[in-house]
């Protein structure tokens, strides 16, 4: 008792004199310095001399995002974003540079992965995904709207309504994103009549595509102004004005506490010295230190504990459902957990590579194709991080119609988790086709069926005459 408390009055001047160290060069390494403090400090006062906080959750958690075309500006949004919450201490200022910050992303000007910020307003805490609006990376757009409660739709005032700003507002609705927030962007390069003549066309689109497209919100403004710190009426009192419409007009879900957690596995990452750290927004449950947990997907089952959870670099007490989250897992490598995978309560989820699915199938005014299909036809599904080619059979009829509702059967080209209830988006090549409901999971494909599917008919009835 008494060695704890003179480690307890002795461990911030430790703490100190260590840093000092580090700063002095004498220790390089983190993890060093890391090893330092544990022969140091008793294991369970370890936390109090970290240099990670600890995550206050004193106000509600939302996800957001922006979406829309290329180039209207949501990256400088993002970025403007927490530049005016930062001015109120309400948020760590993010260049857009540091958004941006994969060096294609640099040479192109142009946003390809996803990036997770995090801010602040008086009444709740955001997790922000600042999407891609390039239609090469549809695919992160989707990952990334996936995470969102609500989004913010950016339309550059000098553009209008562009390809992508349907297709993202599209997708969203598709992924069921039910809330929507506007921005009218670049308003310091358009006049007057322009801006509100793209007000009209935005609310017109929104209407078409489901939404209320009446009354949704839409705050004009320049990202740009508010960023550099000019013109604050179209700048910072515009950020501050979309912010409280984003307050207002988005709420915030009900969490599924009580279910068994399950995380979606967005990105893992390799933590020198300390081990594999796996990232995503638990979907349900609660995640604490010391639980186990069992990776699924591709095939494998993976068991481990996680040993640490974080949310933005802070540590958390308890990770809850629609948090950003990154848990630190012991004895996995990087390499075996993959995006796609779902970390869940050990003996919770099942793969699945055969389903039976309720779709819609988008009209082509919807955006989706203008030609039946029939059995057979070859799609690429989506559902939360993961996306797997899938074949389609029609049980009971022999096509169907853009506009339709089908009852799909998809054999999918490797085992996902899968429930019954979950959601999916159904693409082809480059064109949403429609999204659906696994209403049922079917029994798991024979060697057959899957030879058959990945090979083909032809093929199988070759390998057979060569075996005879
Ligand atoms: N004039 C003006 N230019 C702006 C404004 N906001 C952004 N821009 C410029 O528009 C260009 C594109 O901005 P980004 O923020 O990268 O656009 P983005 O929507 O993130 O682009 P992607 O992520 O690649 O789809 C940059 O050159 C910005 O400086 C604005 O309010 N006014
Ligand atoms: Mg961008």
């Amino acid at each position: 008792m008494t060695s704890v408390l003179v480690a307890r009055a002795l461990a911030p001047a430790i703490h100190r004199t260590l840093k000092q160290i580090i700063q002095n060069g004498t220790i390089t390494k983190f993890h060093n310095y890391v090893k330092v403090i544990q022969v140091a400090v008793p294991q369970h006062q370890r936390r109090l001399y970290s240099e990670k906080k600890v995550f206050e959750r004193n106000k509600p958690h939302c996800n957001v995002g922006t979406i829309g075309h290329v180039d209207h500006g949501k990256t400088t949004l993002t970025a403007a974003i927490t530049k005016v919450l930062a001015d109120q201490k309400l948020a760590k200022l993010r260049q857009y540079a540091d958004i941006d910050n994969a060096p294609e992303e640099k040479a192109r000007g142009i946003t390809i992965n996803v990036a997770h910020i995090e801010y602040q307003t008086e009444n709740r805490h955001y997790g922000h995904t600042d999407c891609p609006g390039h239609a090469d990376y549809i695919k992160n757009m989707i990952t990334g709207a996936a995470q969102m409660d609500g989004a913010i739709l950016v339309v550059a005032a000098t553009d209008g309504v562009m390809p992508q700003t349907r297709e993202h507002l599209l997708l969203a609705k598709q992924i069921g994103v039910k809330h929507v927030v506007v921005f009218i962007n670049k308003v310091d390069a358009a006049d007057k009549e322009m801006v509100e003549l793209v007000e009209m066309e935005i609310r017109e689109l929104l209407t078409e595509m489901g939404f209320d497209g009446d009354n949704i919100p839409i705050v004009a403004g320049s990202a740009l102004c508010a960023l550099e710190g000019k013109s604050p009426e179209i700048g910072s009192e515009a950020i501050l004005k979309l912010l409280k419409e984003v307050d207002n007009y988005i709420p915030t879900p009900v969490r599924e506490l009580d279910k068994p957690f399950l995380l979606p596995v967005e990105h893992t990452y390799s933590i020198p010295g300390r081990g594999t750290v796996v990232t995503g927004r638990l979907e349900r449950g609660v995640v604490k230190k010391g639980m186990e947990c069992e990776f699924v997907g591709y095939n494998k089952t993976l068991k481990s504990t996680v040993t640490g959870v974080e949310m933005f670099h802070q540590i958390l007490e308890e990770a809850q459902a629609g948090d950003q989250v990154g848990a630190l897992v012991r004895g996995l490598k990087r390499d075996d957990v993959k995006r796609g995978m779902v970390m869940a309560k050990p003996g919770t989820v099942k793969s699945h590579d055969h389903i039976e699915s309720q779709v819609y199938i988008l009209s082509k005014e919807e955006g989706g194709r203008s030609k039946p299909f029939t059995s057979y036809i070859q799609l690429q599904m989506f559902c939360r991080t993961w996306d797997c080619p899938a074949q389609v059979i029609l049980p009971d009829k022999e096509m169907v119609m853009p506009g339709e509702d089908a009852k799909l059967i998809l054999k999918l080209m490797r085992p996902m988790v899968l429930e019954e209830g979950q959601r999916f988006t159904l693409r082809d090549g480059s064109q949403t086709l429609g999204t659906g409901v696994v209403s049922k999971t079917l029994p798991t494909l024979t060697e057959q069926e899957r030879l058959e599917l990945t090979e083909g008919k032809k093929a199988r009835e070759k390998k057979q005459a060569q075996a005879k």
